[in-house]
């Protein structure tokens, strides 16, 4: 019997004879694997504009990919006339592996998660101090998602100088989520420097100044002139789509997201959350069966881990109130299916 190579391969009957292709070019099946390899910047209507080699290329999708999705932030390999010279359509061929993907579903009872962007590495939250008011069940929804998909938190508070931020500190610092303000003609140093390489998707709510601070970190971008769409001339509150925007001097990428008003967590297991935290899932490891570590569990390994001062009360506290975000999201669910 012939196997496929490994230990049980015959090397002797392979040494006069050519190595078998194991995966055979046919002419059904073009070979793109030299093909270049651009990034994603926005997507509208089936039509992309993407970076190549640092110019702008339009594409569309070849209709050998199917359905397969094609997101911001993806790596795409692309052939046709990649000049990115006025009239001109490039066509994409193919989707590189994610390294992370950011999801959302619409509601918490929408059976569809919405893939938002992909290869961030970080998730920057926007929140405004006041008009609108921070509403912590939101921050703490789209902190779930952003740490089941990979991504490191950056929650930032704008409009400090309409109220305090004391009472949004002290609810996540125990998470260890680095909280930066700003304000209007604040100094931006800090965010530079946690944007600085890095990929970072901004979230947020409508009005919350996101498209100010995005307009600050980047000079000469009018944010709002920036994403008018070419070909259809609308502005970008039409736009549904994120983009994404390279920052000076190399210094990483942003993904704008149109402001959402929710963010449903349907995607999103509760054990998706305690695996998120390896020093609290640690903890866990004794629970009852079953148990969903939530304050109202009883003989949970976390309120033993405080109790013998491994765990800061602090955390566990913060946790349970991420944990209740998920919660409460499933049963939201439960009640949608009947
Ligand atoms: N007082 C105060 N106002 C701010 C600050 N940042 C932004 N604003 C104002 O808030 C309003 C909304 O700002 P945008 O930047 O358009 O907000 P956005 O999040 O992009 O909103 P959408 O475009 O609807 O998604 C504008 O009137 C801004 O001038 C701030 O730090 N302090
Ligand atoms: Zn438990």
């Amino acid at each position: 019997m012939r196997s496929r190579g490994g230990l049980y391969s015959d090397d002797h009957a392979g040494f006069d004879r050519p190595r078998r292709h194991t995966r055979p070019r046919t002419k059904d099946r073009p070979d793109y694997s030299e093909a270049a390899v651009a990034r994603v910047i926005t997507v509208d209507r089936g039509r992309y504009r993407l970076q190549l080699d640092g110019r702008m290329v339009s594409a569309t999708k070849a209709r050998a990919l199917g359905r397969a999705g094609v997101i911001v932030g993806d790596r795409v390999r692309v052939v046709g006339d990649t000049s990115g010279e006025e009239g001109t359509l490039a066509r994409v061929v193919g989707v590189e592996e994610r390294e992370t993907v950011l999801r959302r579903t619409a509601d918490d009872d929408d059976p569809f998660e919405r893939p938002i962007v992909a290869n961030a590495d970080q998730l920057a939250i926007i929140t405004a101090l006041a008009d609108p008011p921070p509403r912590a069940g939101m921050i703490d929804r789209i902190l779930v998602a952003g740490w089941v998909a990979g991504l490191d938190p950056l929650l930032v508070l704008t409009k400090a100088d309409l109220a305090p931020a004391d009472e949004i500190l002290a609810a996540y610092e125990p998470l260890d989520v680095p909280v930066l303000t700003t304000q209007p003609g604040a100094e931006l140093g800090e965010l530079r420097e946690r944007l600085d390489g890095r990929t970072t998707v901004f979230v947020g709510h409508s009005g919350v100044g996101k498209s100010t601070l995005v307009n600050a970190l980047i000079p000469g971008l009018d944010r709002a002139v920036g994403v008018v769409n070419e070909t259809t001339g609308r502005g970008r509150h039409t736009s549904t789509s994120a983009i994404a925007l390279a920052l000076p001097d190399d210094a990483g990428w942003v993904i704008d997201t149109p402001g959402v008003r929710s963010f449903g967590l349907s995607h999103v297991t509760p054990a998706g959350v305690v695996a998120a935290f390896p020093d609290l899932a640690a903890s866990t490891v004794d629970c009852p069966r079953g148990c969903h570590h939530d304050s109202a569990a009883a003989g949970c390994g976390l309120d033993a881990a405080v109790a013998a001062g491994r765990l800061p009360p602090a955390r566990v506290q913060s946790f349970r109130r991420i944990l209740d975000a998920r919660m409460i999201a499933e049963r939201e669910a439960h009640r949608g299916l009947e």
